[in-house]
């Protein structure tokens, strides 16, 4: 794991490194005041993506938002991923769409009971199918074959003959969406910049590569890294039984008068919320964050860094810091009751979701994502492991891709408490 060795060698020369990967600059930052330099203090300097094969091939010569470099294209895509695809207006009008596919998974759960439930496939479903229905409407008929696609990349296998799968696909629902129109889905939102009868020339000339490009960062920020938040939390309360008694026991009494969970009361889970932020803390779903690149000769410190030097934050070593967190290495969710340490990226010993100019844009799309689904199964199911496998036993490893997941899936034995 790449952000396990660069733990180990920061804790030998310290929380700045630069190394040489063949001809490539790279400084790694392992501490809360250095990432505060880089994406606060000198974020102007810092805030370019470097040009990297992968997302070039995959994000259409990277003129998506997460890969286009710093300027007033990434600018022009920031405004309207901000303004019109991920404004609270917009989350909002997906509440139902979100209950719907959560409630489908407590279903199709209930019908295992007694044994035993793949949970990750279960949730990476879910949370494809919430996203697909979010970016692409009720009209698509392609959705397993582009989750399929995207799960390949993720191996890195076939990945020209992928593209093409993935252009085709993309296409193909651009062109449904364009005959057809029914309820506003984030796609229809992008077309509207297309042919929008605003002054901003840039706004006009979206190209249908352009809209592809935001589609497939959408589809892929928006599930990873919900569902892995998801199941790293699952995984840890499996761990600690008292944790999930003590969660369970909330979600019960705050939902047990209703009956059902729905999303209305999900600001009353105190315990739930401080679950959700311990769990990117040991288990940050990027941990090195996305790469980012200087575009000037600057300092740090005492240190003269290069242009184009690439920029890795690893938060996850930051995260398990012993000088920053108590007993760092236990999972303690108490420690964010009443804390005021919150995802904004104002806090630099905790930024899992980054900070500064390329902060996540999508907080408040993916916190009910994770919300919802926990809330609902901690509600509805006890669970026990299988083959007799104790709790302290669960294989917690790590895989790393897109984003941090589990290696192994996390299967448990669903015991339905509330029908
Ligand atoms: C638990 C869920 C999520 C986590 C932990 C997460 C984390 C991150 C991180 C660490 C970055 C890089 C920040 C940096 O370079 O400083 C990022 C960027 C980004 N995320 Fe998320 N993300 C999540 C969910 C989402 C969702 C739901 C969306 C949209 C639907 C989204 C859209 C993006 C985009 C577009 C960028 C690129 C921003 C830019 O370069 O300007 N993310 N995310």
């Amino acid at each position: 794991m790449p952000h396990h060795c660069l733990k180990t060698s920061a804790d030998f020369y310290g929380p700045l490194m630069y190394l040489k990967l063949g001809e490539v600059p790279y400084i790694v930052v392992t501490s809360p005041e250095l990432a505060k330099e880089v994406m606060k203090t000198q974020d102007l300097n810092f805030c370019d993506r470097p040009n990297l094969l992968l997302p070039t091939i995959f994000t259409y010569n990277a003129t998506d938002i997460a890969f286009s470099p710093y300027g007033d294209y990434w600018r022009q895509l920031r405004k309207i991923c901000i303004v019109e695809l991920l404004s609270l207006k917009r989350f909002q009008s997906f509440q139902s769409i979100r209950e719907e596919e959560v409630s489908k998974l407590v279903k199709s759960i209930s019908t295992c009971e007694g044994s035993i439930v793949n949970l990750t496939e279960n949730i990476f479903s879910m949370t494809y199918g919430i996203t697909a229905r979010a970016v692409f409407g009720k009209r698509t008929k392609h959705e397993l074959v582009f989750k399929t696609a995207l799960e390949e990349y993720r191996a890195k296998t076939r990945l020209e003959k992928l593209r093409r799968e993935t252009d085709r696909i993309l296409q193909d629902i651009i062109n449904d969406h364009r005959s057809s129109h029914e309820d506003e889905d984030l796609v229809d939102v992008l077309l509207k910049f297309q042919h929008g009868d605003n002054n901003d020339p840039l706004q006009n000339h979206l190209t249908d590569d352009n809209i592809k490009a935001v589609i497939q960062d959408l589809f892929t920020a928006g599930s990873e890294t919900s569902s892995g938040i998801v199941l790293w939390a699952m995984s840890e309360m499996v761990k600690n039984p008292m944790v999930m008694k003590e969660a369970q026991a909330e979600v019960r009494r705050v939902f047990d008068r209703k009956g059902y969970v729905d999303e209305t009361g999900l600001h009353h889970l105190i315990y739930l919320k401080s679950i959700i932020k311990e769990t990117p803390r040991l288990h940050p779903v990027v941990p090195l964050l996305v790469p980012r690149e200087s575009r000037e000769k600057s300092r740090i410190n005492e240190y003269e860094i290069p242009p184009k030097t690439r920029v890795a934050v690893n938060v996850w070593a930051i995260g398990r810091d012993p000088i920053y967190w108590d007993e760092a290495e236990s999972f303690k969710p108490e420690r964010f009751v009443n804390s005021p340490i919150d995802f904004k990226g104002t806090h630099f010993k905790y930024i899992p979701f980054g900070a500064g100019r390329r902060m996540c844009p999508g907080i408040s799309f993916a916190l009910p994502n994770v919300e919802l689904p926990l809330a609902m199964l901690l509600y509805h199911f006890d669970r026990k492991l299988h083959n007799g496998l104790k709790n302290e036993e669960l294989d917690m490893s790590e895989s790393f891709g897109f984003s941090l997941r589990r290696k192994s899936d996390l299967c448990l034995i669903p015991i339905t408490r509330r029908p």
